[in-house]
């Protein structure tokens, strides 16, 4: 049987690669690397890949907008689970340079913004030379071509250094020791993985235009059923000012009743539900229920208003 094909983003070595290899070995699949996020869902879309790997969120910057955006219009695709890579970051450069010789850095711009407080207590005067991704600076040392570089050293994930045969200028670069990038499994919609106490569901909401409260009324959708948010954030829908696509992750699965009633209740006040996923959390944090949102409330508030339509609530 044909393997499973994967889109991420490469070349070998980045942190999506890390994450890919959590979710299946290089022996059961096929890695297909790409130069951006929004071509490895393409891949998907276009068939050239079953599933694309993507950075979906970040403790130092939020959503990565590029995966947001894409999933958010064009062919409905899925987030089928979800895989936590911690990040900090070596800086690493052609064997022979030494620190001092730096003040061109190149990195990829998530990767920046995360070692930003770093680079301007130690490397104060230092540029940042933007890259397509954490490895394509150190594929290009290694490829040893005859010009000249346009960066002195890169921030790479630690393994990068022995795969490219880098040498390490420092290690452990990251303004925050507890850095963790999120990645998402995106593939065509079909079954929904099950269930498992400890989900998470991602979608994606317009609001009604030009209504005060609007906001405040998609919001109420969750509160009153207990479903807390772990993610919100407003995207431009792109056609004219003021018009915001709201990227949401909620606690719990689609076949919970609180979710599913949230979900309905979206369905009926906002002009446009996708509906991106309901997957295990990596984390495996259970929701906390509160009174009387568990499914039993639900099922049982439902019978108890047929009872009382049918007149025979006692
Ligand atoms: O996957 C990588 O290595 C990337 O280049 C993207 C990235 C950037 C910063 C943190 C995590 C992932």
């Amino acid at each position: 049987m044909a393997l499973p094909r994967y889109a991420y983003l490469g070349p070998a070595g980045t942190f999506t690669e890390a994450a890919l290899r959590q979710v299946v070995s290089p022996d059961d699949a096929v890695y297909l690397p790409q130069t951006d996020v929004t071509s490895a869902i393409a891949a998907v879309r276009a068939g050239d890949a079953d599933f694309a790997v993507v950075a979906i969120e970040s403790t130092a910057e939020g959503g990565v907008t590029a995966t947001l955006d894409s999933l958010a219009s064009g062919e409905p695709l899925v987030l089928l689970r979800e895989v936590l890579v911690p990040v900090q970051f070596t800086l690493a450069a052609a064997p022979g340079r030494t620190l001092a010789d730096v003040r061109r850095i190149s990195a990829h711009p998530h990767a920046w913004v995360q070692c930003r407080r770093w680079i301007a207590e130690h490397l104060p005067d230092a540029v940042h030379v933007p890259a397509t991704s954490n490895t394509a600076p150190a594929a290009l040392i290694a490829s040893g071509g005859s010009g000249e570089l346009p960066f002195d050293a890169a921030l790479v994930p630690p393994p990068a250094v022995e795969t490219y045969g880098l040498t390490t200028l420092a290690e452990h670069v990251a303004d925050t020791a507890s850095a963790v990038t999120r990645f998402v499994v995106v593939g065509h919609p079909g079954d929904v993985p099950p269930p498992t106490g400890a989900d998470k569901t991602t979608l994606v909401v317009h609001l009604p235009d030009n209504e005060a409260g609007a906001l405040l009324a998609m919001l109420e959708q969750f509160a009153v059923r207990g479903v807390n948010l772990s993610r919100i954030e407003s995207r431009p829908i792109g056609d004219s000012l003021g018009r915001y696509s709201f990227s949401i992750d909620a606690e719990g699965h689609i076949r919970d009743e609180r979710v599913g009633e949230a979900i309905m209740g979206l369905h009926r006040r906002c002009p446009f539900v996708r509906f991106l996923g309901s997957y295990p959390r990596a984390d495996a944090v259970e929701p906390t229920v509160h009174v009387g949102t568990a499914d039993a409330d639900f099922v049982e508030a439902r019978s108890w208003l047929r009872e009382v339509r049918g007149g025979t609530a006692t």
